[in-house]
C-alpha cells in the first residue's frame, strides 16, 4: 500500500528536529526526506544528512529542470524538496516526513491533499527564545531575525491538520506519534489495507 506523507512545520527554535528525531527512532517504516538549500553549512553540518548543501546556481539549475516537489525562500535562503526524495518512497510503501516551512506546506497541500500536516508550537515566546540561544550557534543579529520569522512562521499555525505544543518533550513527542498512528487509522486507509477482509465480512455465507 502507498506510504502517507507528513508535512510537519514549527517556528526556529520550537523544537521540531529534537521531536522529529525521536519519532524518526520509534517508527521504521517513516523516511525523513533530506531537503536541498543554498544556505552554507553550520558547524557540525554534513552533507547529505543534514541537508543536500548546494550552490544558488545549482538549487536554480535544479528548479529550471522541475526537480523540486516544492521549494521556498526561508530566512533568505533556497529550500526545497526534491521530487526524487517523496515519490519513489511513497509507492514502495514508506511514510515520508517533510520538515518544511509554511510556503512549501502550502505547495504539498495542492499537489497531495491527503498529507498530513503537523504544527509545533513552544509553549511562549520566552522559551522559544531560550532555546534558540541555548543552541549557541547564531549570533544576536541572527536571533532577532529568527524570532522576527517564528512570529510569521506561527502566523500560518491554523493552516495545519493538527497543533502539538511542545512544552514537556517526551509528551510532544506522544503527541506527534498519536497524529500518525490516527492518520493511519482513517477509514481510506483501513479499508485499502483491510480490502479483502471487509469484503468476507459483508459477503453471504
Ligand atoms: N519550504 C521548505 N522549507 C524548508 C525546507 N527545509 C527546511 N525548511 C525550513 O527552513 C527553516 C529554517 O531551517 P534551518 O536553516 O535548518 O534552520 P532551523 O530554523 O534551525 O531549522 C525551517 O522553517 C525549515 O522548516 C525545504 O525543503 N522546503
Ligand atoms: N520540550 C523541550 N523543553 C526544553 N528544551 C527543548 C524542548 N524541546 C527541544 N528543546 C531544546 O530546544 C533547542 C531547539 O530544539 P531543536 O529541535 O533544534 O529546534 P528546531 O528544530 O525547531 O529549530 C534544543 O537545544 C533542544 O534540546
Amino acid at each position: 500500500m502507498r506510504g502517507t506523507l507528513y508535512i510537519v512545520a514549527a517556528p526556529s527554535g520550537a523544537g521540531k528536529s529534537s521531536i522529529v528525531n525521536a519519532v524518526l527512532k520509534r517508527d521504521p517504516n517513516l523516511r525523513l526526506s533530506i531537503s536541498f538549500t543554498s544556505r552554507a553549512p553550520r558547524p557540525g553540518e554534513r552533507h547529505a544528512e543534514h541537508y543536500n548543501f548546494v550552490t544558488a546556481a545549482e538549487f536554480e539549475a535544479m528548479v529550471d529542470a522541475g526537480d523540486f516537489f516544492e521549494h521556498a525562500r526561508v530566512h533568505g535562503d533556497w529550500k526545497g524538496t526534491a521530487r526524487q526524495s517523496v515519490e519513489p518512497q511513497l509507492a514502495s510503501g514508506h511514510d515520508v516526513l517533510l520538515e518544511i516551512d509554511w510556503q512549501g506546506a502550502r505547495q504539498v497541500r495542492s499537489q497531495l491533499p491527503d498529507a498530513v500536516s503537523v504544527f509545533i508550537l513552544p509553549p511562549s515566546r520566552a522559551a522559544l527564545e531560550e532555546r534558540m540561544r541555548k543552541r549557541g550557534q547564531d549570533s544576536e543579529e541572527v536571533i532577532q531575525r529568527r524570532l522576527a520569522a517564528a512570529r510569521e512562521e506561527m502566523s500560518h499555525y491554523g493552516e495545519f491538520d493538527y497543533v502539538i505544543v511542545n512544552e514537556v518533550f517526551e509528551v510532544a513527542v506522544a503527541e506527534m506519534c498519536s497524529v500518525f498512528t490516527a492518520s493511519r487509522l482513517r477509514k481510506d486507509a483501513q479499508v485499502a489495507r483491510h480490502a479483502r477482509l471487509i469484503t468476507s465480512l459483508l459477503v453471504d455465507p
